[in-house]
Parts: C-alpha cells; sequence; structure tokens
C-alpha cells in the first residue's frame, strides 16, 4: 500500500468518526423540533398552574426542560438557513489533555464547537457555541501556550456532510491515537474563492483576532490595520460575541453597524445571520436616518464643505430664517382695534421665541410673543382680555399656519438652492457658497439627496425638533377661508393632505408613491426621529467626516462603541477635525485598542505593489504583512485608450477561466459609459473606485489609476484601496493618453 494511500484511508478513517458525531447533533436538533411543540404547550399550562400558586414539585425541573428545548428548537430553526448557505454548524473539536481527572477518573475530553450550542438528553454539550468560555481554546491555543489542547481540528461542512479535516497539533509528541491531517485551516480558508459575499470566519479566527473579538463590552474598542488584516470580518464576529454576552443589554438596547455604501452592506450582511444572529441593524451612511435614503455622491469640494463643521454655523443661523414664502406682515383687527406686524417685529418675534424652543415645538411661544407685540400697539383696555381674544382670532391663526408652519429639515435644507441666501447666511467662502447652492439645485432637478446631505439632514432635525401636524380638530372656517386667500401671503403651494392634515409645500401624502416631480420625490414619507442604540459599530471609520460623526454621536449618546478603520484608507482630507467630533461622539468612555498586522485578503504579489505605492506618498502608513502568495504578479499593462473597452473584456475573460468567484472592474465615474457595454455576465461587477470600500473579489481588473487619483476624493489612498480588493489575481490597464504614475 502506498503511503498516499494509507494517508487517504486514514483522513476518510478521520472524516467518518466525525460524520458520525455531527449526525447525532443534527438528530438531536430533529428530535428538538418535535419535543418542543409540546413541551411549549406544557409550559403553557405550567405558567398557568404557577399562577395559582399550587407550587407542583416538578415545575423547576420542567422549566429547565422547556428553556434547553426553547433554545435547542430555535437553534433547529437556524439549521436551514445554514445549511442554505452551505456551512456546517458544528466546525471545530478540541482534544484537551487536563491536569486533574474528572469524576470518572478521565483526563482526555473531547469537545466540538459550532455556531450555537447543542445539548442531548441528558444535558450533555454535544457543541459549545464559539463564544462560550469553553470555546476559548479553540482560538486562544498555541504551541506555546496550548491551554490543555492537544490538537485543533477545523471541519469543513457542506451542510449535514463532513467533506474534510484540518488539524493544528499544540504539542510536539501527541499520544498515538491522536491522528494529524491536513495543512491546516486558515490557509484552506484564504485559498477557496470569495464569492459576491464575505463569510463568517468562525472556524479560523486568529489568537490576536479572538481578544478583539472577545474584549470587554465598555467604553471604545478601536481596531485598526492594514487593508485585509480582517478588521471588518473580527468587528462583525464581535458584535455577535456581545449579543451572547450580555443579550438582554443588546438585544433591547440595539446593536447598529454603519459602514460606507449600500454595496457594503450587501457584502456583509450575510455574516451575522450566519452566526445565528438577526437582531443587529445594518446601514450606510446614506440611510442612517429614516425617511432619506442616499447613494449619490457630492463632487469631492462640496462633500468637503458639507461634511466640515463650517457648515453647522450655517445651519444654526437657517434654522432662524422666516420661511422663504411666508407673509411679512400680519395685519387684523382684535377687540376692534388694528393690529399690524411688520417684517421688523415678526423677526424679533422668531428670534425671541428660538432662544428658548426648537423650531417646531414653538407654535405657542410664537402665537405669545406676536401677542405681546400687539398689546405693545394698543396698551389701552383690558390686557388680558386682548391677550386672549388674539389667541383665538381666526386671523392669527391662519396667519400662523403660514407664518410659523411645522418645518421638515429636508426642506428647509433645499432652501440653501438660494445662492443669496447661503451668501447671507456666510460662514462659507464665495466658492464653497456657490457649489452648495449649486448642489440643492441640482438635487430638485435629479429628485435625489446625496450620501452627505443626510448628516445635513439629521442636524437640521435635531434643531428643528421632531415635524408635529397640527392638530386637525384646529382646522376650521377661517383656515378655509383664508387657503382660498392665501395668495395674499404670496403662499402658492400650501394644501390639504389627503389625511386632513396641512403638509409642507409639495409635500406628497403618506402613501410613499413614487412621484414623478423631483422635489416630492425629496420630500417623500417622514423624516425618522433618531433611534439610540446600546452598541454602535462604525467600519471604514477613517472616512467619516464631523457631520457624520455628530450623527453617529446622536445614535450612541450611552452606547459603547467598536471603531475600525484604516488612515491610509482615508478619503476624508480634515483628518484633525474628523478626530475632533470623533472625541465629541465618544465622550469621556475608556478606549482599548487592538492592531491588526496581517493581511488575509490579498497574495503577497499583488500587496506588493500596492504597499509600494502607499509607502512613496504616505510613508507612515501601516502596512501589514501578506500571508499567501501565488506565484503570480498582478500584470500591468499600458493600452490605447480608445482600445481600453476591448481590452478590459479580455483581461475579463482571462481570469474569469483563471478564478472562479467575482470578478471587478474597477474604474473612474468616467469610464463607465464606455466600459458598461463591455461588462456583463454572472459574476461579473463594474463599480467605481469608492464603492469598493471594505469589499473584495477573487479578481480585479482596474482601469486607469492616474484618474482614480485624479477624481476619487482621497487621491492616491483611493487608488491604494482600489489596488488592494483583488484575493488572488488582478491586471492594472493603463490607457496610454494618461500617461504613468511614477509610483507604480
Ligand atoms: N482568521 C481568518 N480566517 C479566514 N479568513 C480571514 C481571517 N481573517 C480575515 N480573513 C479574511 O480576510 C479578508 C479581509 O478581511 P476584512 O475585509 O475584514 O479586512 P479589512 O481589514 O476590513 O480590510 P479593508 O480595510 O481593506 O477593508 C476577508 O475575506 C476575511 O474573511
Amino acid at each position: 500500500m502506498t503511503e498516499l494511500a494509507t494517508t487517504d484511508q486514514a483522513v476518510a478513517a478521520e472524516i467518518a468518526a466525525e460524520q458520525a458525531h455531527v449526525d447525532k447533533v443534527y438528530a438531536e436538533l430533529g428530535k428538538a423540533a418535535a419535543r418542543v411543540e409540546l413541551v411549549h404547550a406544557e409550559g403553557m399550562a405550567r405558567g398557568q398552574t404557577d399562577r395559582r400558586g399550587t407550587g407542583d414539585p416538578r415545575e423547576e425541573e420542567m422549566a429547565g426542560l422547556f428553556e434547553r428545548d426553547a433554545l435547542v428548537y430555535s437553534a433547529s430553526k437556524r439549521r436551514a438557513s445554514l445549511e442554505h448557505q452551505h456551512e456546517g454548524l458544528v466546525f471545530g473539536r478540541l482534544d484537551l489533555e487536563h491536569e486533574v481527572p474528572d469524576e470518572q477518573g478521565a483526563t482526555r475530553e473531547v469537545r466540538y464547537v459550532g455556531r450555537l450550542g447543542v445539548r442531548d438528553d441528558d444535558y450533555e454539550p454535544l457543541v459549545v457555541d464559539w463564544r462560550a468560555p469553553a470555546a476559548a481554546p479553540f482560538y486562544r491555543a498555541t504551541p506555546v501556550d496550548p491551554q490543555g489542547v492537544l490538537r485543533r481540528r477545523v471541519l469543513r461542512c457542506q451542510g449535514v456532510q463532513v467533506v474534510g479535516v484540518e488539524d493544528d497539533l499544540m504539542v510536539a509528541e501527541p499520544p498515538e491515537d491522536v491522528v494529524v491531517v491536513g495543512d491546516g485551516a486558515l490557509l484552506a480558508a484564504l485559498t477557496r474563492s470569495r464569492g459576491a459575499r464575505m463569510r463568517d470566519i468562525v472556524a479560523t479566527i486568529q489568537h490576536h483576532q479572538d481578544e478583539a473579538i472577545r474584549a470587554p463590552a465598555r467604553g471604545v474598542t478601536e481596531i485598526t490595520g492594514g487593508p485585509g488584516t480582517g478588521k471588518t470580518v473580527v468587528a462583525l464576529h464581535r458584535a455577535a460575541y456581545l449579543l451572547y454576552s450580555d443579550r438582554r443589554r443588546f438585544e433591547g438596547g440595539g446593536v447598529l453597524v454603519v459602514g460606507p455604501s449600500a454595496a457594503y452592506t450587501a457584502y456583509i450582511e450575510r455574516v451575522l445571520p450566519s452566526l445565528g444572529e438577526d437582531s443587529v441593524v445594518l446601514r450606510s451612511l446614506g440611510d442612517v436616518l429614516g425617511g432619506i435614503t442616499a447613494t449619490r455622491l457630492d463632487p469631492p469640494a462640496v462633500a468637503a464643505t458639507k461634511g466640515s463643521l463650517r457648515v453647522r454655523r450655517l445651519l444654526a443661523r437657517l434654522v432662524r430664517e422666516p420661511i422663504p414664502d411666508a407673509p411679512l406682515q400680519l395685519r387684523t383687527f382684535v377687540a376692534g382695534h388694528a393690529i399690524r406686524l411688520d417684517a421688523p417685529d415678526l423677526d424679533r418675534a422668531r428670534a425671541q421665541v428660538l432662544r428658548h424652543h426648537h423650531r417646531n415645538a414653538g407654535y405657542d411661544a410664537a402665537v405669545e410673543a406676536l401677542a405681546q407685540l400687539a398689546w405693545a400697539q394698543v396698551e389701552h383696555g383690558e390686557r388680558d382680555d386682548f391677550l386672549d381674544r388674539f389667541r383665538d382670532s381666526g386671523d392669527v391663526e391662519a396667519f400662523m399656519r403660514h407664518w410659523w408652519r411645522p418645518l421638515d429639515p429636508r426642506e428647509m435644507l433645499l432652501w440653501l438652492a438660494d445662492e443669496g441666501l447661503v451668501r447671507r447666511l456666510g460662514g462659507l467662502d464665495a466658492g464653497a457658497a456657490a457649489g452648495l447652492a449649486a448642489s440643492y439645485q441640482e438635487a430638485l432637478r435629479l429628485g435625489t439627496w446625496t450620501v452627505a446631505d443626510v448628516a445635513l439632514v439629521d442636524d437640521l432635525a435635531a434643531r428643528l425638533g421632531p415635524v408635529v401636524d397640527l392638530p386637525s380638530e384646529e382646522r376650521g372656517f377661517y383656515e378655509i377661508e383664508e387657503l382660498d386667500d392665501a395668495s395674499q401671503y404670496g403662499v402658492s403651494a400650501l394644501r390639504v393632505g389627503a389625511d386632513g392634515g396641512t403638509e409642507a409645500t409639495g409635500a406628497p401624502g403618506r402613501g410613499q408613491r413614487v412621484s414623478a416631480d423631483p422635489r416630492e420625490r425629496l420630500l417623500a414619507g417622514r423624516v425618522g426621529e433618531s433611534e439610540e442604540y446600546a452598541h454602535v459599530l462604525v467600519d471604514e471609520a477613517q472616512d467619516l467626516s464631523p457631520m457624520q460623526w455628530r450623527m453617529l454621536g446622536r445614535r450612541g449618546r450611552w452606547a459603547s462603541w467598536t471603531v475600525v478603520g484604516d488612515l491610509a484608507q482615508a478619503s476624508w482630507d480634515d483628518l484633525a477635525e474628523a478626530r475632533q467630533a470623533r472625541e465629541e461622539a465618544f465622550g469621556s468612555a475608556p478606549r482599548r485598542a487592538f492592531h491588526m498586522d496581517t493581511n488575509y485578503r490579498n497574495a503577497r504579489e499583488i500587496f506588493d505593489l500596492a504597499a509600494r505605492l502607499i509607502t512613496e506618498h504616505v510613508p507612515d502608513a501601516d502596512i501589514p504583512q501578506a500571508v499567501r502568495e501565488t506565484g503570480h504578479e498582478p500584470r500591468d499593462v499600458t493600452v490605447w485608450a480608445e482600445e481600453t473597452p476591448a481590452r478590459v473584456a479580455e483581461e475579463v475573460a482571462e481570469l474569469r477561466a483563471l478564478v472562479s468567484g467575482a470578478v471587478a472592474v474597477i474604474a473612474p465615474w468616467s469610464w463607465h459609459e464606455r466600459l458598461a457595454p463591455v461588462v456583463a455576465g454572472e459574476q461579473v461587477v463594474l463599480v467605481d473606485p469608492l464603492s469598493t470600500k471594505g469589499l473584495e473579489y477573487d479578481a480585479t481588473v482596474v482601469v486607469d489609476p492616474d484618474a482614480v487619483v485624479r477624481e476619487a476624493p482621497g487621491g492616491v489612498r483611493a487608488l491604494y484601496v482600489v489596488l488592494t480588493r483583488a484575493a488572488h489575481r488582478m491586471t492594472v490597464l493603463r490607457p496610454e493618453a494618461t500617461g504613468v504614475p511614477a509610483a507604480l
């Protein structure tokens, strides 16, 4: 018999032994699903018994059984989704040697580790949840510090089938019955194709990653490291760990995960469900605030204006502005006296109210301020009687409905389409003011918001207070009369909504229909209130603008934080200002930092090219060690500009033949129209540089690196991001007309 055959046989025997255990686990889950119905019914009956207070001696026993089966039942429900992803429920095994024998006198123990914990009828663990303390040695044991582990084994499963095992030995001289097979699980995991979605790494979490995952919840946990070092995946496992370790606090209080783009949230969305957690809220920066969803990006200069704290001063002044189409004068008769309040009076009243009230909460105070000003004109007769009559006046109420109507923060932001107003508000230089106004003219043309707008809407929402409809019973004869005559105040677009409430100018009803009118689309639905969370996890944190930090700060006032980033990949330029806003968001909470220094994504050959580029421009960049070599250098080719689309098609075809999994063509926007027709097919995507943040592919074709540097925010750092997306193969195409960047 050949040595190989012997090895094959040995592997087959090991797989068969593991299969027997895995079968037992699934059988237990199957039994539980049937049994739980029964136990549930008994549990209900027990609840009734409890209420009668009979003190049935079997109750405690029943409770234990019920809780166990309820757990196993929820596990069995998750089984379907786990199988669907072809990821095994059981993925690890530890063979331990204890110094102290157990009750039966045994020193050896076999412990299985899985995505969730399962026990048998005797309450003996068949599988330990990967987050339980008993599973920690699976991630922490090393040959230097084996923690009682003889052998760590990773089981590779497809659904219920064990298809392979990979062992790591922790002791130099294992007992004879401890067979060792495979080349190590990590390398096997890194070599396989990536696909379009991120997978969990629960079977191969490394020691230093485990430390970050299991770090205490309190305060701020920062995870830094270069590209591909597992920051994102570690942070997601940490979220799963926190939910496990203190479910009441984190499931009840909520965990918010924020990433840069919708593509990013789609990319990571499977990781937590595959770990059995589906209560986490995933949001991109463009949809943190309910009622507004943005994917469009501003040109870099405008994004810089909108993201900077300078814009706060402008917004603070904006909320004090009169409504552009509001009446400029109140003329009426109260108690037989002619009252006339002109623009300066109205301005004074508004300023006075806003000193003490959010604008949307200031209606009553505003009536009061006007009443006082009106009384100052009269000063004759019974004061209290006059004030009462003023408050009850139909004319005043009709006036108020235009002059102090509830304001939607999105509507207010659109006022900035008026460049004159932006300049008057001050705080920006002429170029920035023009850029800001132009961006809202563009929004009104397209009917879509930009990602940077969301933080501004959130800021205005906090300043304005929630939009509260005026109570419908207050709408009466006078309002209808005044609505007929609204033109006297220059009010053109006020109207009564389908639900009877008076709506903001141009806003559609609550039906959320998609309107053909861009302005209506911008104002569709309602802006949600800021929700608070118990834990906020921020990925690609280096890219957040100060205004975005403030937006997240409002959601994490009482939260603990996990913050993930790499400064060398930043596209936000004013890092000092961002750091200040970030510190304000965290407050005085204690900090703890973890640094990741191994690149698990890129083949060394690919990462070397990217590292050369970034160290030339950012000498102190955080450069990790790539662990894997493929022997294939990235291709770096100069092509004629007009031939580029055809060359892209060829390169894609070649890469698809070489790798299985996802291929991306990463090109600046200026190329997309020309490339779209040639980039087609399953598992091939055309993406712009910014949208690749946080993502990875099996292979990439990078088009026109010079244009990436020129056009993308962050310049050379954006190119560094682009060059570190490929796991296995990469081709760089440089259209001739653009020249060659010296750094590559
Ligand atoms: N212990 C591990 N076992 C298997 N795969 C791993 C491990 N750690 C990281 N990886 C893989 O390495 C790749 C990169 O991880 P991830 O995207 O989390 O890195 P990152 O540091 O967030 O990268 P970037 O900053 O470039 O966005 C992913 O495919 C991830 O699954």
